[in-house]
């Protein structure tokens, strides 16, 4: 018998955040503070359980609209960008890049820990905190999780975690 391995892939309208952004590129330069509708597609893989599925979908669905959610509609910021400076004030958030400076109101702004806004560090960020909530909330390890994000119809970055 071939041994088989099974794949779910969840991605819906709903599974999307709609976010203000920048990114430093080629090292030293700036875009233009500019939107997306970012989509996300999740995917896990394994082995099939008691109810002959790898995992549930709607849990699947459920734990990404709880991250997706928390980012929709907030100016997303990376603290540790080497050239883009973010000052985190209880009220504002400041940032500076050369003798650009912006300044959004504390509440409108997801501060991420990460070095770029890419579709690439974003789609790992939100494979860490999914990776993170299939363990404690749903007792699941994924074999495979992989998660898509598509900043624009046709453009998205894939990160792939193995257990
Ligand atoms: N590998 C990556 N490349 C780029 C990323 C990224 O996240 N990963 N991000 C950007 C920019 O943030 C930008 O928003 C995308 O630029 P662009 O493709 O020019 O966007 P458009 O939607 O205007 O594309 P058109 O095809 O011209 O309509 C850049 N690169």
């Amino acid at each position: 018998m071939p041994s088989e391995r099974f794949k779910v892939r969840v991605t819906k309208d709903h599974l999307t955040f709609c976010c203000g952004h920048f990114i430093s590129y080629r090292g030293h330069q700036c875009e233009r503070l500019h939107g997306h509708n970012y989509r996300t597609a999740v995917e896990v893989e394994g082995v099939l359980q008691e109810d002959y599925y790898v995992f549930d979908f709607i849990a699947l669905k459920k734990r990404t609209k709880e991250i997706t959610d928390e980012l929709d509609h907030h100016m997303l910021l990376a603290t540790r960008n080497p050239v883009i400076a973010v000052d985190d004030t209880p009220r504002c958030v400041r940032v500076k890049y050369e003798d650009r400076e912006w300044q959004f109101p504390r509440g409108d702004c997801i501060l991420l820990p990460i070095e770029n806004t890419t579709a690439e560090l974003l789609a790992r960020y939100i494979a860490g905190r999914l990776w993170e909530s299939l363990r404690t909330n749903e007792n699941f390890t994924p074999e495979v999780l992989r998660v898509e994000v598509e900043e624009a119809p046709g453009q998205s970055a894939t990160v792939e975690w193995r257990a």
